[in-house]
C-alpha cells in the first residue's frame, strides 16, 4: 500500500521528526522522513511503518536507519534501549513505545499459551458434555472449541454474527466449572468486552443461553456457578484516575483462572498488551471475535495477528470429550489454538444477510451489487445513488420510529422503558464523521426534521450517546439515553446496571446526538434497522471491513444508500494493518516448541 497525498503525516508527526533533527542536525533526511512516517503509522492504526511502503529504496533506507543513533536494533525478545525513540526490526520501523507493546504482548501470549494445565481426567465430564452437545444435533466446531478449552490455556473462537460464539461460551463455561469442581478447585471466571455496550450484550446473550441450558436439564449447580455479569476491560483491569496504567498488571495479576473477552477485534495493541500481562500464571485466556470486522481505531489489528499465528483446529475427529480435548501440538504455531465457527445459526425470517455479507467480506463487488440490485434478499433494501437518507423517498420511513418518541409519557417507567427500546430500534450508520454524509451533520438534520430548527438542545424524544466512560455516573461509552420532558423538567433516561435512571442533562458525562453514528462507534452494537449511508465520493475510510461491520449490525432490516462507485471503491480496500505481531509470535514459537 503506497501512501498517497491525502494520507500525509500530521503536524504532530512532523514535529517529532523536527525534534530529532534539532537534537542531531546531521541526521540523514531519509531517517527523518521515516521517523515521521513511523509516527504517522500509529495515527493510521498500524503498529509500525513498513519500509516497503516508503518512497525511498527499502535497502538504502534500511542501511541509513541501522547507522542512525536514533534507531535501536535489538533482538526480537529483548527490550529496546529507552534512549532511542525508534526501533528497526526486520522491515518494520516502530516508535519504541509501540514496539515494546508488541514485544511484551507476544511474550505475554507465549507465556499464557505455554502454561501447564492441570492434567485432569475429563472422563467424569463426559455426561455433562453429552448433555451440552447432544451428538445428534451438535455443531462439531462448537463442541471442539468447548472441549479444547479444557486443556489449552489460550483459545481463540472466531466467527461471523450468529455463528454461536456466545452459545459456545456458555457451554464451555459450564464444562470449565464442572472440570474445576471435579478437581476440587474454585472456578474464578471473568467476562469482559472492550465497550460497555458489548459487555452488556455479552452478559445478556450469556444469561439467555444459560437459562436455556437450565431448562434443558443441565445441573442447576453448574449453571449457578457461572458469572452472569460482564464488564469493560478497563473495569476489569482497574482504571486509576488520570493515569494511563491500570491497577492490575504483571505485578498485581487478576484474581481469575479463566478470562473470556468478547468482541476482541475491537481491542487495540496497548490494551491487549496490558490485559495479557495481567493474566496470572497458569490461567486461561479465551478471545472471541469476528476477524472480518473493522479492527480497533487505535494501533493494531491484534485479533487477526493472533489468529494468523495460532494453530487452526478443525480436523480432530471423534465424538468423545476425551478425544476432542486432546492437547494439540503447537508445531506450526506459538501454542495458541483457534477454532473458527462457520455455520450461521441465527434464524431470522426477516433478514437474509449471509450471501451479501459473504460477498462483501470477500471483496466481490459484482456479486454484492447483483444481490443488492436484484432485491431478492429478504429485509435488504438498496437505494442506489441516494446520498441522503432524508430525501423525500426515504424520509418518512427513516423518521417513523423516532417520531413516535414525541408522544411518550415520561411519567410511567414502563412507557420510558418501551420508549428507550423503540429509540434504539433504528440507526443511521456512516463511514465519516463530517461532511454531508457524515454522522454529525446527518444527525443534526434528523434532529431538525424531528423537532424543528428552533428545537431545545434536549428536546423531548432526542436520542444521545455517551462518549466516555464514567464510573461515577455508571455510564459508559456507547450507552444510549433518551431525553424526555415531564412536569419536573427535562431528564435523560438510561438503562444502567442499576436499572432505569434519569440524569439531568447538565450533569451528564461527554455525549453526542445518536440518531446517526459512524460505523466505528457502532461496533459491538446491534439495531433492528440499519440505514447505511456511504459518502458520495469514495473516501479513504471506506473498506470492505467497514461495510461488513455496518451490515452485520442489522437484525431485521438493512437499507443501503450508496453509489456503485463508492461500493466498488470500498470493497476493493482491505483495512489491513501493518503489524509485526504474527511474525513475532511465529518466530518465538520456534524456541517455544524446542523448549517444550
Ligand atoms: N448449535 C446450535 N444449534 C442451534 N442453535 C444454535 C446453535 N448455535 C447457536 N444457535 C443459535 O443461534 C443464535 C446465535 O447464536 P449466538 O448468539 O451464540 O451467536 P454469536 O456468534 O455469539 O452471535 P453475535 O456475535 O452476533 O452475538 C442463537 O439464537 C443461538 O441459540
Amino acid at each position: 500500500m503506497k501512501r498517497t497525498a491525502d494520507d500525509a503525516p500530521r503536524a504532530f508527526d512532523r514535529a517529532f521528526a523536527d525534534l530529532l533533527r534539532r537534537r542531531a542536525p546531521d541526521t540523514h533526511p531519509r531517517v527523518l522522513r521515516a521517523a515521521e512516517q513511523a509516527a504517522f503509522a500509529i495515527a493510521e492504526g498500524h503498529a509500525g511503518f513498513a519500509l516497503a511502503d516508503s518512497d525511498d529504496d527499502a535497502s538504502t533506507l534500511r542501511d541509513a536507519l541501522r547507522a542512525s543513533p536514533w534507531v535501536a536494533t535489538p533482538d526480537a525478545d529483548a527490550a529496546a534501549d529507552p534512549a532511542m525513540p525508534l526501533v528497526l526490526e526486520g522491515d518494520l520501523l516502530y516508535l519504541r513505545r509501540y514496539r515494546e507493546y508488541e514485544r511484551r504482548l507476544a511474550l505475554g501470549l507465549r507465556r499464557i499459551a505455554a502454561a501447564d494445565m492441570p492434567d485432569d481426567s475429563v472422563d467424569a465430564l463426559d455426561p455433562v458434555f453429552a448433555q451440552l452437545f447432544p451428538p445428534a444435533t451438535r455443531d462439531p466446531q462448537q463442541a471442539r472449541a468447548a472441549a479444547l478449552a479444557l486443556r489449552h490455556p489460550l483459545l481463540l473462537v472466531t466467527g461471523g454474527p450468529g455463528t454461536g460464539k456466545t452459545t459456545t461460551i456458555a457451554r464451555l463455561l459450564i464444562l470449565a466449572v464442572a472440570q474445576a469442581r471435579a478437581a476440587g478447585r474454585p472456578a474464578r471466571i471473568a467476562l469482559a468486552a472492550p465497550t460497555g455496550r458489548a459487555a452488556e450484550r455479552m452478559a445478556q446473550s450469556l444469561r439467555s443461553a444459560v437459562a436455556a441450558l437450565r431448562e434443558a436439564g443441565v445441573d442447576p449447580a453448574l449453571c449457578d456457578a457461572l458469572p452472569l455479569e460482564a464488564g469493560t476491560l478497563h473495569r476489569l483491569l482497574g482504571t486509576i484516575p488520570e493515569r494511563p496504567r491500570f491497577r492490575h498488571g504483571a505485578d498485581l495479576p487478576l484474581a481469575f483462572d479463566l478470562v473470556v473477552v468478547d468482541e476482541a477485534s475491537m481491542v487495540d495493541l496497548p490494551l491487549m498488551c496490558k490485559l495479557v500481562e495481567a493474566v496470572p500464571e497458569g490461567a486461561r485466556l479465551i478471545l472471541l471475535g469476528d476477524r472480518d470486522q473493522l479492527p480497533s481505531v487505535e494501533a493494531g489489528d491484534v485479533l487477526s495477528a493472533i489468529a494468523d499465528a495460532a494453530t487452526p483446529v478443525d480436523d480432530i475427529g471423534g465424538d468423545a470429550l476425551a478425544t476432542l480435548a486432546t492437547r494439540i501440538p503447537a508445531a506450526a504455531g506459538f501454542g495458541g489454538i483457534r477454532v473458527e465457527l462457520r455455520r450461521a445459526w441465527r434464524q431470522s425470517d426477516a433478514l437474509e444477510l449471509a450471501p451479501l455479507a459473504t460477498a462483501v467480506r470477500d471483496g466481490d463487488a459484482d456479486t454484492a451489487l447483483d444481490l443488492l440490485r436484484g432485491n431478492a434478499l429478504q429485509g435488504v433494501h438498496f437505494h442506489e445513488d441516494i446520498d441522503d437518507p432524508l430525501s423525500p423517498a426515504l424520509r418518512d420511513s427513516l423518521l417513523a420510529p423516532w417520531r413516535m418518541l414525541g408522544a411518550v409519557d415520561a411519567t410511567s417507567s414502563d412507557d420510558i422503558d418501551a420508549a428507550l427500546a423503540l429509540a434504539q430500534h433504528a440507526r443511521v450508520l456512516t463511514a465519516l464523521r463530517n461532511g454531508p454524509q457524515g454522522a454529525g451533520p446527518l444527525g443534526a438534520r434528523i434532529e431538525e426534521a424531528l423537532a424543528g430548527a428552533q428545537r431545545a438542545p434536549y428536546f423531548h424524544g432526542r436520542l444521545i450517546a455517551i462518549t466516555e466512560n464514567s464510573y461515577r455516573h455508571g455510564l459508559f461509552n456507547g450507552d444510549l439515553g433518551l431525553c424526555l420532558r415531564s412536569e419536573d423538567g427535562t431528564a435523560v433516561w438510561f438503562r444502567t446496571a442499576a436499572g432505569l435512571r434519569p440524569f439531568h442533562p447538565g450533569a451528564l458525562p461527554a455525549h453526542a446526538g445518536a440518531f446517526a453514528m459512524t460505523v466505528h462507534k457502532a461496533q459491538g452494537s446491534e439495531f433492528d434497522t440499519v440505514w447505511l449511508q456511504l459518502p458520495k465520493q469514495p473516501a479513504r475510510t471506506l473498506s470492505r471491513e467497514l461495510i461488513y461491520t455496518a451490515m452485520t449490525r442489522a437484525r431485521t432490516t438493512l437499507h443501503v444508500c450508496a453509489s456503485e462507485a463508492a461500493l466498488r471503491a470500498a470493497l476493493a480496500v482491505r483495512a489491513q494493518r501493518v503489524s509485526g505481531l504474527a511474525a513475532r509470535l511465529r518466530r518465538v514459537s520456534d524456541d517455544f516448541v524446542a523448549i517444550r
